[in-house]
Formats: structure tokens, C-alpha cells, sequence
């Protein structure tokens, strides 16, 4: 309603009341003009020699996705196969003539050798990433900016600066043993739990509080984290920018960016009464802010230290909470469904799991640390797998700089997109044999030397990859320790095996996690 209401206040003010043939001659005029601006790319790049799947009007090659017919796994991977065994070539998104890159090779050299040329995430137009509505931090960071940016939060995100991260997610982990213990008839949703965990986890590491989200079934964060993305918001502003930039529509829904963003400043503003640095990522951001780290010795680092300490305003402190609460929920949530998914659906990788985990409860018992995690190979095999089979659909790069695809003449033009079908690489057969099988042996310490650099891309790769990856990393792996210890996962009736995916989520299972 707003932004009808919106474009009829700007066309009345702009040409005042208008006849019925006047707007109809407008009318026309409009649909004439976004059907050329939707059409105009279409088959630039394939009179250059690129191969590209037919696109369809208006929707490009995402009609299944639009329409909601297809899951974005399924309908990734066969967009993956339809390339066949081309290294690159043309993905329509809707208007935008994509370059789709297939070749490990290729995929290292965008995302790390030439990032220079491949700075920026591309999945915004960059008219409307910068607008201040859509500005939520990192993610929507570009250029310059967001180099400052991620060098000055980085250490935020280090585990060697959070120390205690271990031992502070085993006490969301034991409301989890706590949750399923209680459960009446021995059924527990495992979707809703795990992304309360990923909530509570949240609270644990970065504001050392306990936002009791396992412990009350739910609260106003899960509400509004459910709520960020509106979808018709985010295809309205990456199809017509210009018309969203010109009424301010934002990408995300208002009301619940301004919940996590008052949540945000209304803790900081508790904090910088109280003149102390508590252990935990806000804590160490306001040290960043306030120059209280122990000086580095390396010039480098120190130069680092001191930019860091520049960009660390209020302002970027709660624009960088509010990105724990927009990654770290959904994500988390996701992957652990489908760790738990996998493993109930799977009984000898369950034996496995829980003879490792038995072996390490005889010597550390529920106060698991970080440290202790790591001797746990065979579940971090099982979590690497996991990701396999339940990584996102794919990443997206912006040209930032003009850039020659190698080999060619083809020259990629700035702004446009570079799409890294991750999931198509991780369903390769040629990199992962019958990669529809669950098979945790892939990651064993032997196998793992032999999988092909730019095939195996969960978190993404290189300086532009996930910031949050250690974290999510020891928070699945902590769950995953404490549910093993104490319990025998099985499928219900209500399990749809095998895995298939829901159309209208980027990442969920269909049918749902209960066990
Ligand atoms: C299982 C959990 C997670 C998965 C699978 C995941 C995956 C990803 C992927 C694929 C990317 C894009 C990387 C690329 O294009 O190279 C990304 C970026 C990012 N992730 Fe995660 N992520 C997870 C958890 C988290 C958490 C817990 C946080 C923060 C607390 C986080 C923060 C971010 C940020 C800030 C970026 C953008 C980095 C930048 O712009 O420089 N993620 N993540």
C-alpha cells in the first residue's frame, strides 16, 4: 500500500490531477518503459560467443523460483547441469544478464586472486545498496567502505579474541538437553529448537545475557528474526531499483530493522555507563572504540589496530550487532536442521557420532571446551558433510572493476554479476561421487587433501567469505556434542525421507526436523 500510495502523492505532485487520456498515455508510456529496461540485456552477451539458457520475459531463468514451483536446491542444481560441461556462461536473474562461473579454477580466481575486480556482494542492485534504509552493516557494505569495515570488526569475530566461546554456548546447549528432555511425548521439533539456540547463542557470546529464548519456546527476537526478509520487498527492489530508490523501499522489512536496531543501541547505551569491557564481542568492539586492546608490536597490525579504532563509532558498534541477529540466526538454524536431519535418517553415522562423543563425555562431561571440540574428528566430519548436502544455492559477486574473462575477449563490465553455484559444485559428481549420499567419510583426514580447492564452498572463500564461520562452526559443533551425549535421534512419521527441500524457504527441509 505505501508505495501505491507513494508513486500516486509523487505523480500528483509532480503533475498535478491528471484527464483519463492523460493517464492512460502514462500508463502506457510506464509499461512500455519497463519493458524495455526489463528486456534490453537480453542476448548482449551471447552475440559475444557465451552460452546461456534461454531466459523467459520477465522472470529470466527464475520462473520456477518466482512462481514458487521449484526449491532453490533442486532448482539450482539443475540450472548447474543445464550448463553442462561449460566452464562459464549466462544466468538471467529476471533482466540481469548473470556471468555463471562453473570451473573450480575460475571460481578461486574471482573469489580470490582477482577479488580485487570482485569486491562487492551482488546481490543488490548498487542503487539500492546504498541506500541509508538498506544499510544494516557488512553485507551491505561496498567498496572502500567495506574494506575499513570488515578489517576494523574482524576481531570481533575471532575466536582467539573470544576465548570463552566454548564454554559460554554450552549453557543454551544444556536448555536444548533440558528442551527435549521435557518433551512430553518424546517428539521435538528440531527446526524451532535449534534456531532458538542460534538466538540464545547470540545473547551468550556477544551480550553475555541470557535471552531465555529456549527456555520461554520463543520470544519477540525469533518473531521479528522470522520477519526480516519480506519477499515481495526484495523482488520489488532488485527488479526496479530506480522505482525503489526513488520511494524508499526498503530491501528489509522497517519495522523489524528497527527493532533489532533500538534492541542494539538501547543494550551499547547500558554498557557505556558502566565504565568495564565485559568478555564477550560487544565488549571487545567498545575496547576497539575506546583503544583499550594491548597495543600490537607489528607496525602492520598496529596501523590496523588504530583504523579500527577510528571506524568503531556507536553507530557501527549496533550496525554490527544487528549482523549477528541477520546472519547468524537463519543460517545456524538452517544447518543444524539438517545436521540432525541427516544423522537421525542415517543410524551408522549415528553409532559412530555417539561412540566418539561417549569416549570424550568420560573425560570432560558436559563443561566441553573449544579445545576439546576439536578432537571430535568423526563429528566434524559429520558437520562438513552436512553442509555439503544443506550449503546455500550459490553466492553472488558485483564487477567492480572491468575484467577480462581469461583466455577470452569477453570483457565483464562493471556492476554486472558473477553468480558461484555453490550448490551445483557440491553436487558434482566429478568432485563429490554420488553426492546425493550422505557419506561423512569424505571429510575424513586422508580424503579431505583431495577435494578440489573451489568445490567445497559452505561459508563461501576468500577475503569476502563468511565472517561468522568460526562461530557458527563451534556453536553447531557444541550442540551437536551435548544432543549426542544424552540422546538416540530417529526420524518420525512426519519425516520425509529422503531430504527434499520447501519451495517457499531458501534453505529448509520439507516436512520439517521433528525427531
Ligand atoms: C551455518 C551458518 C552459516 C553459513 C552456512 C554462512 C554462510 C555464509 C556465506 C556462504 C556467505 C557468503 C560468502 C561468500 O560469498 O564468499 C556468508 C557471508 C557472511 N556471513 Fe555467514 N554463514 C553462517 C553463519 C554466520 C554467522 C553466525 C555470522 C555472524 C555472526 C555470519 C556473518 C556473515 C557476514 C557478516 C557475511 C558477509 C561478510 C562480508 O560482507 O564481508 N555468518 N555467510
Amino acid at each position: 500500500m505505501g508505495v501505491f500510495s507513494g508513486i500516486l502523492e509523487w505523480i500528483v505532485g509532480t503533475f498535478g490531477i491528471l484527464s483519463l487520456f492523460q493517464w492512460i498515455v502514462l500508463f502506457s508510456v510506464f509499461i512500455v518503459y519497463i519493458y524495455w529496461s526489463w528486456t534490453k540485456n537480453y542476448g548482449v552477451f551471447e552475440k559475444q560467443g557465451l552460452f546461456s539458457i534461454p531466459p523467459k520475459l520477465f522472470f529470466g531463468n527464475t520462473k520456477e523460483i518466482v512462481m514458487q514451483t521449484k526449491a532453490f536446491t533442486p532448482f539450482h542444481q539443475d540450472i548447474y547441469k543445464q550448463f553442462g560441461e561449460r566452464k562459464y556462461g549466462i544466468y538471467y536473474d529476471a533482466s540481469s544478464p548473470v556471468l555463471y562461473i562453473k570451473d573450480p579454477d575460475l571460481v578461486k580466481q574471482v573469489l580470490v586472486k582477482d577479488f580485487d575486480h570482485f569486491v562487492d556482494f551482488g546481490f543488490m542492485p548498487k542503487e539500492i545498496t546504498e541506500m541509508p534504509i538498506n544499510e544494516l552493516g557488512l553485507v551491505n557494505s561496498v567498496g572502500e567502505k567495506w574494506k575499513s569495515l570488515r578489517a576494523s570488526i574482524a576481531p570481533a569475530f575471532s575466536l582467539k579474541n573470544i576465548k570463552s566461546i566454548g564454554t559460554k554456548i554450552n549453557a543454551p546447549a544444556l536448555d536444548v538437553i533440558d528442551a527435549i528432555g521435557n518433551s512430553p511425548d518424546g517428539e521435538v521439533d528440531m527446526e524451532k529448537l535449534t534456531g532458538h539456540y542460534a538466538i540464545d547463542c547470540i545473547g551468550r557470546i556477544v551480550f553475555s545475557m541470557d535471552f531465555q529464548t529456549i527456555k520461554s519456546n520463543g520470544n519477540e527476537i525469533v518473531t521479528n528474526g522470522d520477519k526480516f526478509f519480506d519477499i515481495w520487498r526484495f523482488f520489488f527492489s532488485t527488479s526496479l531499483p530506480k522505482i525503489a530508490r526513488l520511494f524508499n523501499v526498503s530491501v528489509m522489512n522497517p519495522k523489524t530493522a528497527n527493532f533489532f536496531i533500538s534492541m542494539s543501541e538501547n543494550i551499547l547505551k547500558g554498557r557505556n555507563g558502566v565504565n568495564s569491557y565485559p568478555n564477550d564481542v560487544l565488549g571487545l568492539m567498545m575496547k576497539i572504540r575506546d583503544q583499550k586492546l594491548d597495543p600490537e608490536e607489528n607496525d602492520l597490525q598496529g596501523q590496523r589496530q588504530a583504523l579500527a579504532a577510528k571506524l568503531m563509532t556507536d553507530t557501527m558498534i549496533s550496525r554490527t550487532l544487528i549482523q549477528f541477529f541477520l546472519d547468524g540466526y537463519d543460517t545456524v538454524r538452517s544447518l543444524l536442521s539438517i545436521v540432525f536431519y541427516l544423522v537421525a535418517t542415517h543410524p551408522e553415522v549415528q553409532d559412530r557420532l555417539m561412540a566418539e562423543v561417549d569416549d570424550m563425555v568420560t573425560r570432560v562431561g558436559a563443561n566441553i571446551t573449544g579445545d576439546d571440540v576439536k578432537e571430535l574428528k568423526y563429528l566434524d566430519q559429520v558437520f562438513h558433510e552436512s553442509s555439503r548436502i544443506g550449503a546455500v544455492a550459490f553466492t553472488l559477486r558485483r564487477c567492480t572493476k572491468k575484467w577480462t574473462i581469461p583466455g577470452t575477449d569477453v570483457v565483464i563490465p562493471e556492476d554486472m554479476g558473477i553468480l558461484i553455484p555453490i550448490q551445483g559444485l557440491h553436487s558434482d559428481p566429478k568432485y563429490f561421487p554420488e553426492p546425493e549420499k550422505f557419506d561423512p567419510d569424505r571429510f575424513s583426514p586422508e580424503n579431505k587433501a583431495k577435494i578440489k580447492t573451489g568445490t567445497f564452498l559452505p561459508f563461501g572463500m576468500g577475503p569476502r567469505g563468511c565472517i561468522g564461520m568460526q562461530i557458527a562452526q563451534m556453536e553447531a559443533k557444541i550442540l551437536m556434542y551435548h544432543v549426542f551425549r544424552k540422546f538416540h535421534l530417529e526420524p518420525t512419521e512426519k519425516t520425509v525421507i529422503p531430504i527434499k527441500w520447501r519451495v517457499d524457504h531458501f534453505n529448509q527441509i520439507y516436512g520439517g526436523v521433528t525427531l
